[in-house]
């Protein structure tokens, strides 16, 4: 049988609001095995980032159990959901969050780095892949903001993470870069073994994933 990579089971959240608590997420069960791709789609607002927040340990559910390749994510401290991050969890966000001073080379390195898991064929291989070969000596302000995006990824699979979580990584591409970020996303991570879970507003791109969740009013539909 796959190994299980994410679990999550009665995941409830809420903010607070001007008149008391708003339930964002009411109740969320959700599995995900190895090699598996998982769309998440919903409106706007429905949940889907802050769903994405708390698996990848960057928020605390205010109840429910998380489970990422067998590790309680809910019953960690900030520093070994920090270490979870580092070791097992990539994340693509919406912000970039490329760090200025180093190179797009380095930048790609970094997580790998800092997992002990950097090849440089690798780094070199997957910068080809996503067309940032000839940028690799730049800085990420030097960038447009497709390439950024596109560094962000290689970043985080160059540190071949178990659990790939991505909120709509290929947003800021034109559509037909996108498509061909995306088929790299997919293919790089068939090759590894990992599970992504992706959030995309496009039909489109949910139907090539292996399988598409749909989140609506606190629940998945
Ligand atoms: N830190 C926060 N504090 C207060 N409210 C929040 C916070 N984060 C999210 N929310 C609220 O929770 C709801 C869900 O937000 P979330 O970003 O998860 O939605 P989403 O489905 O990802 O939306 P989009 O598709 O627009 O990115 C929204 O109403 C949002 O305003």
């Amino acid at each position: 049988m796959a190994l299980m990579l994410l679990r999550l089971r009665d995941i409830h959240k809420s903010f607070a609001g001007a008149e008391g608590p708003v339930p964002v997420l009411r109740g969320v069960d959700l599995d995900l095995a190895a090699g598996e791709s998982l769309a998440l789609t919903g409106e706007s607002g429905s949940g889907k980032s802050t769903l994405l927040h708390l698996v990848g340990g960057l928020d605390r559910p205010d109840r429910g159990r998380i489970e990422v390749a067998g590790t309680e994510v809910t019953a960690l401290d900030d520093s070994g959901r920090a270490a979870l991050r580092r070791g097992t969890v990539g994340v693509v966000f919406q912000q970039f969050n490329l760090i200025p001073s180093l190179t797009v080379g380095d930048n790609i390195a970094f997580q790998a780095r800092i997992a002990g898991r950097h090849e440089p064929v690798r780094a070199t291989a997957l910068a080809e892949r996503l067309g940032l070969a000839p940028h690799l000596a730049k800085y990420p302000e030097q960038l447009s903001g497709g390439q950024q995006q596109r560094c962000a990824i290689a970043r985080t699979l160059a540190a071949r993470p178990a659990l790939v979580l991505a909120d709509e990584p290929t947003g800021n591409l034109d559509e037909a870069t996108a498509e061909e970020v995306l088929g790299a996303m997919l293919e790089l991570v068939a090759e590894t073994g990992a599970a992504l879970l992706m959030v995309t507003h496009s039909q489109h791109h949910a139907a090539r994933m292996g399988r598409r969740l749909h989140l609506h009013a606190g629940r998945i539909a």
